[in-house]
């Protein structure tokens, strides 16, 4: 499982429970993303100016990346109440119409995974986003009435992982949508050195640099592996993160230079050394590797896919030049 790798994007225990919070609370502190900070924050101060709900929002990109940070930021700097909730979770229609009717005029109904809501909890929301307003049905068989319900206007700020999965009529509602995209080892920086000194963590350019170049351009992955340096800062330095210390932190937790773990360097290996470099079937690399199949797609190739490490193709996984280098092996002539 993903959720057991220090790299892993998705969120775990160790993540929420962390005291005190690193999670910014205000636009100010949210680093990166800077297309879509100003264009949220100029709507939202023309929003305010006509005073008005924020338009509709819709948040995607890979996990890890801040969208719940950034609906929790909106609300905040809406002066408003933020309410929360997720598509799994909702249902049935009414479970929706609960949460609509109880808003107060522009609150921020935030919804995670909303991709992930089922078609006739979906209906309920498309009359509540463009009109704010809900049809429920009250009764059953032939005494059965539809009773139209007003909302006060809110805000609804969707996130997903997987924007493909959502329906064009759910996507074409919100009148914001915004990618968020992987960060740079600057910024990153900035956000270990943020975390470090709310930890009350002395780091040094260089120590904050090494732990942004290993986190996958994810800041829930940077926080997660400065937690760990910190630990061996404290046990085994003198409580400074320098770059000497993360390099010893982040080798004893194999996590490579740039990220990879033990897991990913498998995966290269087979490919590269079992396989030729490829092209070779994702079930073919599954049995070398004793993974299953949807583990090795879901949790290991996208990073690789996305640094450049290997690419997918319709006959099947191809090691790059890149990928080869990395393992330190010579890429042979013939091989395409
Ligand atoms: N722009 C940022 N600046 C500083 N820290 C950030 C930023 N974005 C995210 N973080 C940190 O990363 C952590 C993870 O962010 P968040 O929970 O918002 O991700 P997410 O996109 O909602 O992930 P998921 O898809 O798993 O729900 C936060 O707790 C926060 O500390
Ligand atoms: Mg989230």
């Amino acid at each position: 499982m993903e959720t057991d790798r220090i790299v892993g994007a998705q969120q775990t225990d160790d993540d929420i429970y962390n005291v005190p919070s690193v999670r910014p609370q205000q636009m100010f502190d949210y680093i990166g993303q800077t297309a879509v900070r100003e264009q949220l924050s100029l709507s939202m101060q023309a929003a305010k100016m006509r005073g008005e709900p924020l338009d509709h929002v819709l948040l995607y990109g890979p996990p890890g990346l801040g969208k719940t940070t950034l609906s929790n930021i909106i609300a905040q700097e809406m002066g408003v109440t933020l309410r929360q909730t997720s598509g799994p979770v909702i249902e049935k229609p009414g479970d929706l119409a609960a949460i609509l009717t109880r808003l107060e005029p522009h609150d921020v109904l935030f919804v995670d995974e909303i991709h992930r809501l089922s078609p006739v909890v979906e209906e309920v929301l498309y009359p509540a986003m463009e009109d704010f307003q809900i049809d429920i049905v009250i009764g059953e068989g032939p005494a059965a009435q539809s009773v139209k319900i007003d909302l006060p206007p809110f805000t609804l700020v969707g996130a997903t992982t997987r924007a493909g999965l959502l329906t064009s009529p759910l996507r074409d509602r919100f009148g914001l949508v915004q990618r968020l995209e992987f960060y740079s080892h600057d910024e990153l920086c900035q956000i270990v050195q943020r975390s470090a000194s709310i930890l009350g963590m002395d780091s040094e350019l260089e120590g904050a640099l090494e732990v942004a170049r290993r986190s996958r351009g994810t800041p829930r992955i940077a926080n997660r592996l400065l937690r760990r340096v910190r630990d061996y800062a404290q046990v085994k330095g003198d409580g400074i993160i320098t770059q000497q210390i993360a390099d010893f932190a982040l080798n004893l937790l194999e996590v490579d230079q740039l990220g990879l773990d033990k897991m990913d360097l498998r995966f290269l290996d087979a490919l590269v050394n079992k396989f030729d470099g490829g092209p070779v079937g994702i079930d073919s690399i599954s049995a070398a590797l004793g993974e299953e199949r949807g583990t090795i797609e879901d949790v290991i190739e996208p990073f690789l896919v996305q640094q450049g490490f290997v690419i997918r193709t319709s006959r099947g996984r191809i090691a790059t030049n890149k990928g080869y280098q990395h393992l330190g092996v010579e890429k042979p002539e013939a091989n395409e």
